[in-house]
């Protein structure tokens, strides 16, 4: 989302598209602010409440390449001159001049070294950095030369460190009610992270409120005798209001409109200022505004930090949840692949390679399972065990990719015999197994003997031209009390396939236990 500060007007815009625009603006500036700062000054000795041209200047700087500094700098000596002629000597404003431009580019190369090219008192390090180098610093030591020109000039005798002290803090406090009011009104608009409020009813009453205060501390005339009771801290809630829900553009424009009306009704005698001496009203009127508009800047800087930390704590949020969600869906398809692989592994595990039919294990789990349920319920169960007759032969003759292919066809015909529930296995080369749930010796007798019809008439397409038959020899073994175990079963089964092949193969064997009198022998 963009967020662009609602206080920015299309103006500014259009001062940003040319060098020679920003040059005009800034000698305008210059020459106005200077008119307003001299015209309104309150101290006797010249130094003025606010020093508005540097700030001016500060702020073209703030705003553009170091490599176009030389041609404000330039701007800020030519208006300086133009400021300055008449009123002094040329030596003198020449000095002035030369003081000021120090001040500002001082002001903007540490203010660049410090906090970078993205300086935009967007928290609260660079507000006090700020405060620091363009209030303390850089005037402090260019108001020195000032004073010291001013001083060796001035015929009234002031004392060096107040007027020093005046100077030093109008200069400052110029950079600070103007700089940061310019610089976020003609910067490129950015993303603020919490947008300042565009209620018009907030805006409005704020004015209203603002207003009614600014009456009562500013719009009379004070009695010598008579001292007004209201204080000039009581803007200061109007400030954090300011700071809070209008951004640091919001807090710099009411610092700047009650700067300059503070100082124009002090000038005029009126107001809370008004009942001091000249030099106490400059000094008194600096520390005030000095005090009220820091503690907006600070406030609106560390709004705007907590709202880029809180903004870029959402982005890692969402980052986070969206990493989550695809961690999930991976997890989901995962599991899937597992399944799918683990029910894979399950099959090969349980199947015979070459034919597809279930494997030896497998018969004697599901074989265990089937006698388990039978003997608890009552039910028969049946074991159909063959064999390929000669196989050998066929593999000899043909060679084993054709003896392969016949075992392939072969189960594929006797799956197709199968019933729900039965279970076909290759035990061993040519040697499977049927196991028939819910089948007794005659109906597995039956079954055995379609099988054996089935495969003594299968034609077996071997090769392009082979067509091959084959038979198979049975044994059947039934579950009974002398035979109640799996092992049992298959054994008897097994007993039951050798005595079918030595009665002389194609035909179907039942077991039967040795007290018993004879097999039965089907075709
Ligand atoms: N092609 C092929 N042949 C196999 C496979 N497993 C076992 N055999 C062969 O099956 C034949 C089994 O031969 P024998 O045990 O002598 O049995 P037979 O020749 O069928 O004779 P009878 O069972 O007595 O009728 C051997 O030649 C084995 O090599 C297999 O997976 N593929």
């Amino acid at each position: 989302m963009r967020t662009v500060s609602p206080y920015q007007p299309s103006i500014a815009q259009w001062v940003r598209t040319s060098t020679a625009l920003q040059i005009a603006t800034v000698a305008l500036g210059c020459l106005l602010s200077a008119e307003f700062a001299s015209r309104f000054a309150l101290s006797s000795t010249g130094a003025t409440v606010l020093w508005l041209p540097n700030a001016v200047a500060l702020s073209a700087l703030l705003l553009t390449r170091s490599s176009l500094w030389w041609k404000f700098g330039l701007t800020q000596i030519v208006c300086e001159l133009l400021i300055g002629a008449g009123a002094l000597p040329l030596p003198q404003a020449l000095g002035f001049a030369f003081g000021n431009l120090l001040e500002v580019l001082l002001s903007a190369y540490l203010i660049r070294r410090w906090c970078g090219r993205n300086f935009a008192f967007s928290n609260l390090r660079e507000v006090l950095l700020f405060a620091a180098v363009a209030m303390v610093l850089a005037p402090g030591v260019a108001s020195l030369l000032g004073t010291w020109l001013h001083y060796s000039a001035a015929a009234e005798h002031v004392s060096f460190l107040e007027h020093w002290q005046t100077w030093w803090l109008g200069d400052g406090m110029g950079m600070v009610v103007l700089t940061p009011l310019l610089f976020g009104w003609l910067r490129e608009p950015t993303e603020a992270p919490l947008a300042p409020t565009r209620s018009w009813l907030e805006c409005s009453l704020f004015v209203v409120l603002l207003s009614g205060l600014l009456y009562l501390l500013l719009f009379f005339v004070p009695k010598p005798d008579n001292a007004w009771g209201f204080s000039s801290m009581l803007l200061l809630p109007f400030f954090l209001w300011a700071a809070l829900r209008f951004g640091t553009l919001g807090v710099s424009l009411v610092g700047c409109l009650v700067s300059l009306l503070a100082i124009v009704q002090t000038y005029h005698g009126r107001g809370v200022f008004s009942l001091l001496d000249a030099h106490i009203q400059a000094q008194l009127l600096q520390q005030c505004l000095a005090t009220l508009l820091l503690t907006g800047l600070a406030v609106a800087a560390i709004v705007n930090d907590l709202g880029m930390k809180y903004r870029s704590l959402e982005q890692a949020e969402q980052k986070l949840e969206v990493a989550h969600a695809a961690l999930t869906v991976l997890n989901q398809e995962l599991e899937v692949r597992v399944a799918q692989r683990t029910a894979e592994l399950e099959r090969l595990a349980t199947t015979d390679a070459l034919t597809d039919a279930h494997n030896r294990r497998f018969l004697m789990a599901r074989a265990g399972i089937e006698i388990a349920q039978a003997q608890r319920q009552l039910h028969a169960v049946s074991l159909v065990m063959f064999d390929i007759d000669h196989f050998k032969h066929v593999n000899d003759s043909h060679g084993h990719n054709v003896g392969d292919r016949v075992l392939v066809a072969l189960s594929n015909a006797v799956r197709k015999e199968l019933r729900l529930g039965d279970t076909f296995a290759r035990v061993g080369g040519e040697e499977f197994v049927m196991l028939l749930p819910r089948s007794d010796a005659d109906q597995a007798l039956l079954v055995a003997e379609r099988l054996r019809s089935m495969v003594e008439a299968l034609e077996i397409q071997a090769d392009e031209d082979l067509v091959l038959h084959i038979t198979a020899s049975f044994g059947v073994a039934t579950l009974s009390p002398a035979i109640s175990t799996v092992d049992a079963l298959y054994v008897a089964a097994d007993t039951a396939l050798y005595q079918a092949k030595d009665s002389g193969r194609n035909c179907v064997v039942a077991y039967k236990a040795p007290s018993e009198p004879a097999l039965t022998k089907l075709a």
